[in-house]
């Protein structure tokens, strides 16, 4: 391991507000009888605190399963998923909504912004939402991070595709979550704005000790990433360690995807 990444473990590591998450046997099985589809079949994976992974696999593969199942959004069907020290099962529902919205930060390929309120207003709506404060210095580091001084009182329609996603990156880091998750990321950016976009959450792993994990069909987003886990058929089939586009790229083939 490099300094820089010795470095980047050490903050995740002291940063007691990223633990991180995991899943343990980890399955989800959609319908019943002849129509049930397992999605994932005891998936064990860790998304390690100050970290920045990836999860890869041909369509189909459970992807968007197990970042929804981590999240919170869905339930397991059995095994566990741990966010931090919480074991997301054990949760009652009002707790695991609480958990959601002050602990886990999501960043979707639609950025998911409301058009009436100003870039700072939705940087900070989590927070309106749960009836709480921003802590004042984080939010100033977190838009001096992103650079989105500048912008804070526009609404999304006059802000670029990019700044966009750096408002919805903002809101998603804002509460300083355990983990935040991003789907997609770059799907609908062109390649210098995904570019930019991929660079802020390396930054907001290396410079704010962020856990970051990202569903991506693109071998160079991956390439960002301190390791991958790769899907196929609801299972992990590999986990590849500080990846390049190439070897992702490679890995992928060998998984038969096209995409
Ligand atoms: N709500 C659902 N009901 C029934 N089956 C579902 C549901 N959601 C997902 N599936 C099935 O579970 C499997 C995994 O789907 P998932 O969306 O997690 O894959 P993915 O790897 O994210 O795919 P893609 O790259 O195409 O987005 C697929 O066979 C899918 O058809």
């Amino acid at each position: 391991m490099g300094n820089a990444a010795e470095a980047r473990r050490t903050i995740g590591e002291a940063d007691a507000a990223t633990g991180g998450a995991r899943t343990e046997r980890l399955t989800k099985v959609y319908g019943a009888g002849d129509m049930a589809v397992r999605a994932l079949d005891e998936v064990s994976v860790a998304f390690p605190a100050g970290r920045f992974t990836a999860i890869m696999g041909p369509s189909g593969a459970g992807k968007s399963t197990l970042m929804h199942c981590v999240a919170g959004l869905e339930d397991a069907t059995s095994g566990r998923v741990y966010v931090g020290d919480e074991e997301l099962g054990s949760l009652s529902d009002r707790r695991l909504t609480r958990l959601r919205r002050e602990r886990i930060g999501f960043v979707f390929q639609a950025f998911n912004l409301l058009p009436t309120l100003t870039a700072k207003d939705n940087i900070v709506l989590p927070m309106t939402l749960a009836g709480t404060r921003p802590d004042r210095e984080w939010l100033d580091t977190v838009v001096r991070v992103l650079r989105l001084g500048q912008r804070l009182n526009h609404k999304p329609s006059e802000l670029s595709g990019g700044q966009q996603q750096r408002v919805a990156l903002a809101r998603a880091l804002v509460t300083r979550p355990q983990i935040v998750f991003a789907d997609e990321p770059t799907g609908n950016l062109d390649s210098r704005t995904g570019a930019e976009v991929l660079d802020l959450l390396r930054g907001a792993v290396d410079d704010l000790g962020q856990t970051v994990a990202m569903v991506t069909h693109d071998p160079v987003a991956a390439g960002y990433a301190d390791a991958v886990v790769f899907l196929a058929d609801g299972r992990v089939v590999d986990v590849m360690d500080e990846p390049t586009a190439d070897r992702v790229l490679d890995r992928m083939r060998g998984l038969g995807d096209r995409s």
